[in-house]
């Protein structure tokens, strides 16, 4: 796809950076786990699924704002950006340009704890107008651990996103064979270099794959339930859990005082055979009910999608793969192109699925292929 051609779709934006960005990048991007049966399946789930849209209702207008958080965040759009680590392979200008593309496009970004960008540097980027979460990972070191919540509650980060399922990286059988490492001229802006060397592994050592090595040593596996309220102890921004799939967990989840879960597989990047997040989401809503907002991540490529999500009981949306691919498209304008064209493939699926407002989306509004497939005729 050359520079000045229009981009149609967020597939357009991959096939773009399957043939420009460097193997090492793409691969380490693009993977799933194993044999990425759950990578097939986040996006076969969707086309497992069928809309059955109302008709004779007015949608001359569409409203796509949302309010999350108990009313504490209102977004313009319920899609926003998922936590990818090391978006300066994407782009030279990576975070800093999808925190710049996030604010223009009113939209939400969460912030990797692995970014290639500090947590500072991305807040000025986003600006006062912008909307910023933090994803954290909880290293073995409580005291690096309560740095980065530190400096995410000053920079005006106003939720914390704990991802509760990687305690160790997912096999990755293409950062394996390449022998996936951080080019030498990024580092995880986060991290002093001693942090990152304090168990004496650095993400640029040369083993089978740096990044698992380093998860290795780094993350603290012995996460649990009290972990949670450890970390409620010293913070007092809304917590999201982040890889929730089993409807008791959404459960326990709630009764821990959560503010939010979202239902992710980490883009199949973790536990391969877990199923795609819209097939665990109506589980974990019902599960749920409305003490919390629940979330969805995982395969999300079309408006259509997104309507499915938030039908099927989502509040929001997020998009990892997508931005990453807008990055490698044109840095910041690439990122707006990926957001701007999600959202109006939302609002034209509303308006021929007879919906004006988000308010109006409800599980009726989807059903299973099956229903067709199995039906006497
Ligand atoms: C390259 C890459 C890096 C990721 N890095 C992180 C990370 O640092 N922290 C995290 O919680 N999730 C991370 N994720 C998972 C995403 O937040 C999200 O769950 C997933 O990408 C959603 O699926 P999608 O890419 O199909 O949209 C990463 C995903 C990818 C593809
Ligand atoms: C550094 C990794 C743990 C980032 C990540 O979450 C991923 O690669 O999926």
């Amino acid at each position: 796809m050359a520079h000045s051609q229009i981009v149609t779709c967020i597939d357009e934006l991959e096939q773009h950076a399957r043939t420009h960005l460097p193997k090492n990048a793409f691969d380490y991007y693009s993977s799933g786990a194993n044999d990425q049966r759950t990578l097939a399946e986040n996006r076969a789930a969707f086309y497992r699924l069928r809309f059955l849209p109302r008709i004779l209702r007015d949608v001359s207008q569409v409203d796509l704002g949302v309010s999350l958080l108990n009313g504490t965040q209102t977004l313009a759009s319920p899609i926003c950006i998922a936590p990818t680590a090391m978006q300066r392979m994407a782009h030279p200008d990576g975070e800093i340009a999808t925190a710049r593309a996030a604010a223009a496009s009113e939209s939400l970004m969460i912030l990797s704890s692995w970014s290639t960008t500090s947590i500072e540097d991305v807040a000025a980027a986003n600006g006062n107008a912008g909307a910023r979460w933090f994803q954290l990972y909880v290293y073995r070191d409580r005291a690096v651990t309560a740095q980065l919540v530190k400096r995410a509650e000053q920079s005006g980060y106003t939720a914390l996103v704990l991802t509760v399922d990687t305690p160790i990286l997912g096999r990755r059988e293409a950062d394996i064979r390449n022998g996936f490492r951080l080019p030498p001229h990024l580092r995880l802006a986060n991290f002093s270099e001693t942090d990152s060397k304090a168990t004496g592994v650095s993400i640029t050592d040369k083993k089978d794959s740096g990044l698992a090595a380093y998860v290795a040593a780094q993350i603290d596996q012995t996460l649990t339930w009290k972990d949670v309220k450890w970390l409620q102890s010293i913070t007092k921004l809304p917590i999201i859990l982040k890889g929730v799939l089993s409807p008791e967990d959404a459960t326990l989840a709630v009764d821990h005082g959560v503010q939010g879960i979202l239902v992710s597989n980490h883009g199949a990047r973790q536990l391969d055979g877990v199923p795609a997040t819209i097939e665990a989401l109506p589980g974990i809503v019902a599960a749920v009910g409305s003490r919390c907002d629940v979330y969805l991540d995982g395969g999300v490529r079309r408006g259509t999608d997104v309507l499915m999500a938030l039908a099927l009981g989502a509040k929001a949306v997020f998009v990892g793969r997508p931005v990453l691919w807008g990055l490698a498209y044109k840095g910041e304008e690439g990122v707006q192109i990926a957001l701007t064209l999600l959202q109006q493939e939302l609002k034209l699926a509303m308006q021929l699925a007879g919906c004006s407002k988000l308010a109006d989306l409800t599980p009726s509004l989807v059903v299973s292929a099956s229903t067709y497939t199995h039906a006497k005729l």
